[in-house]
């Protein structure tokens, strides 16, 4: 079912500081920042030769990611994606197996412009996924 991994999310306090940090330290190419108000964040992805790197800033409190830099302020891995071909059959596979999809449960239109999802990080070994339909 799960494919490549389309990418690595790491949040961060500062996404213009971590992206010098990638592209001043480590060489790499930082595409530029989106805002995606539905998902309470601003990221910038980095592509590396066999996947991305997405940075992620919360856009404000309400974000799903402000708990998470509350207890990391710092920053920290937050998910990771993995690209499904059927983003409603892979739902329907993990809730029959008890996994719980996060949100309404319905896909939300993620940074590549197509459908995601999130399952629980308790239920994926204390790792929180996406699932990109490509
Ligand atoms: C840019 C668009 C899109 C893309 O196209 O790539 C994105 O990536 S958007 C990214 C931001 N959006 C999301 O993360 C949506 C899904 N996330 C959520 O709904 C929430 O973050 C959450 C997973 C429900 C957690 O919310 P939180 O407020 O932190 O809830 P709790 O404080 O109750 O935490 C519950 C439990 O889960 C642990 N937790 C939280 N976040 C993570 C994480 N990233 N990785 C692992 N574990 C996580 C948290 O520590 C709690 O555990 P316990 O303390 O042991 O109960
Ligand atoms: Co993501």
């Amino acid at each position: 079912m799960i494919g490549r991994l389309n990418h690595v999310a790491i949040a961060v306090p500062d996404l213009m500081a971590a992206s010098a940090h990638y592209r001043d330290g480590l060489g790499a190419t930082v595409g530029p920042v989106q805002v995606l108000a539905e998902h309470g964040v601003r990221v910038a992805f980095i592509d590396v030769a066999n996947t991305r790197i997405e940075l992620l800033e919360a856009l404000d409190q309400t974000s799903p990611i402000a708990s998470f830099m509350a207890r990391n302020p710092g920053g920290g891995m937050h998910h990771m994606c993995f690209e499904v071909p059927d983003l409603d059959a892979a739902m329907r596979r993990l809730v029959d197996a008890g996994a719980r999809v996060l949100g309404d449960g319905t896909p939300k239109i993620g940074a590549h412009g197509r459908p995601v999802v999130f399952l629980h990080p308790k239920d994926f070994d204390g790792t929180l996924i996406e699932l990109e339909q490509v």
